[in-house]
């Protein structure tokens, strides 16, 4: 058997503009257009979620380089404080370990972290690792990741649309169309008229079929959730998404009573570590969990946290994350189809979902994915050599 190549080096790098932190849109952008959200009962912070800071990371990049010359790579949100993390920190776990260790270097990184870590940023920094790690050795095997992970069990991908505009996602060919939730619980009655109007709007638009979805980022509390709910059944509303804050699992358990037969609860998506998930699966909170593969711990966690949703009979399907998603999604039963995020400012055409910061990274054609899409070593993409990295520690 040949050696197996040692790790030399780690590298963190920051990026702004779009990408991995994909809310870091320029004004004018659906994202950030009076979408409802935790913060929109301070009217100054309503219009707008770069007003109260949702930009303020930036992406994270990792990059592992090996004794042999190779490197793989990861972006997530998390700018400086997380390379502060990987530089000054995490580091130690990878450099002179082998490229295979990664299961042991995932707990090393999660435990010695616990003090500060858990969730969050900590968590997102050990996913960006956790990334680099499977790329790295998708290229030192000179084989895509999904097949590191067993091998894909379909041949495409199928993906619903996330934008303003499901009814243009519907001509591209997706199977439905997530649309964020434009008024909070601090807007009141009329906010909530105004959220199901939309709703009934899009709804002529598409036709009785196709899937419509809302996602409401945290922002409601049990009470209008339930009301939302009820009021959206007449629109044949799919799924309500993340309408509570996602320490309320009490919270997200009634709801699931409270909503009407056939509508399903989602959430997850910041969530993280397969204890998190354990408290969502086992209070029955949700229909179908949502990680990122950027935020939930990687690769490594997500395999587990999968497993543990398959026990619950729970789908998972990942939120956003791109190709990190794509190759996991590819490889399991009970990760049915996708979800891909409309990146242009219209939700007018499909742009990567990490544009500009990576190349070669494939979309959905007519809303799907052929596998041979993937079929490159690692995660299939490179960094854009456009995008100017900053390192702004080292060790
Ligand atoms: C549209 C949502 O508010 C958010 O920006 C994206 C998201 O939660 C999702 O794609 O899911
Ligand atoms: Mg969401």
């Amino acid at each position: 058997m040949s050696q197996i190549p040692t790790i030399k080096q780690v590298r963190a790098y920051t990026l702004k503009g779009g990408g991995a932190d994909y809310h870091d849109q320029a004004d004018g952008h659906w994202i950030d257009d009076h979408i409802a959200t935790p913060m929109s009962k301070y009217p100054e912070f309503r219009q707008s979620r770069r007003s109260f800071g949702i930009n303020v990371l930036g992406t994270l990049v990792v990059e592992i380089e090996d004794s042999a010359g190779n490197v793989g790579f990861a972006v997530t949100t998390g700018g400086e404080p997380a390379a502060y993390i990987v530089e000054k920190h995490l580091a130690r776990f990878l450099e002179g370990a082998k490229v295979t260790d990664i299961e042991r270097i995932w707990d090393q990184m999660y435990l010695s972290t616990l003090y500060y870590g858990r969730k969050g940023i900590v968590i997102n920094t050990i996913s960006g690792v956790d990334l680099a790690m499977w790329d790295l050795l998708g290229k030192v095997r000179g084989e895509p990741v999904h097949q590191l992970l067993g091998g894909a069990v379909r041949d495409e991908l199928q993906f619903y649309a996330t934008g303003a505009r499901p009814d243009l996602a519907q001509n591209m060919g997706f199977i439905g169309g997530k649309m964020p939730l434009h008024h909070g619980p601090a807007e009141g009655e009329e906010g909530l008229r105004r959220n199901l109007e939309e709703l009934a709007t899009m709804r002529e638009r598409v036709g009785p079929d196709f899937w419509l979805m809302l996602d409401c980022w945290m922002s409601l509390d049990l009470n209008y959730a339930t009301r939302l709910a009820q009021g959206a059944q007449a629109h044949g509303l799919k799924w309500i998404e993340e309408a509570l804050p996602p320490d309320d699992y009490w919270g997200y358990a009634a709801l699931k009573k409270n909503v009407p037969t056939g509508m399903l609860v989602t959430t997850g998506e910041h969530e993280a570590t397969r204890w998190g998930f354990r408290q969502l699966l086992e209070m029955g909170c949700c229909d179908i969990i949502q990680p990122d593969v950027g935020w939930c711990g990687g690769i490594t966690e997500l395999l587990k946290i999968s497993a543990l949703a398959d026990a619950h009979q729970a789908l998972v399907i990942p939120h956003g994350s791109s190709v990190y998603s794509y190759h996991f999604v590819a490889t399991r039963h009970n990760s049915p189809f996708a979800e891909f995020l409309m990146m242009a400012p219209k939700a007018d055409e499909v742009v990567p979902m990490f544009h500009p910061q990576l190349l070669g990274e494939p979309v959905p054609v007519q809303g799907r994915m052929r596998l041979s899409a993937l079929d490159k070593p690692g995660f299939g993409v490179e960094l854009n050599p456009a995008c100017e990295l900053q390192r702004p520690y080292t060790h």
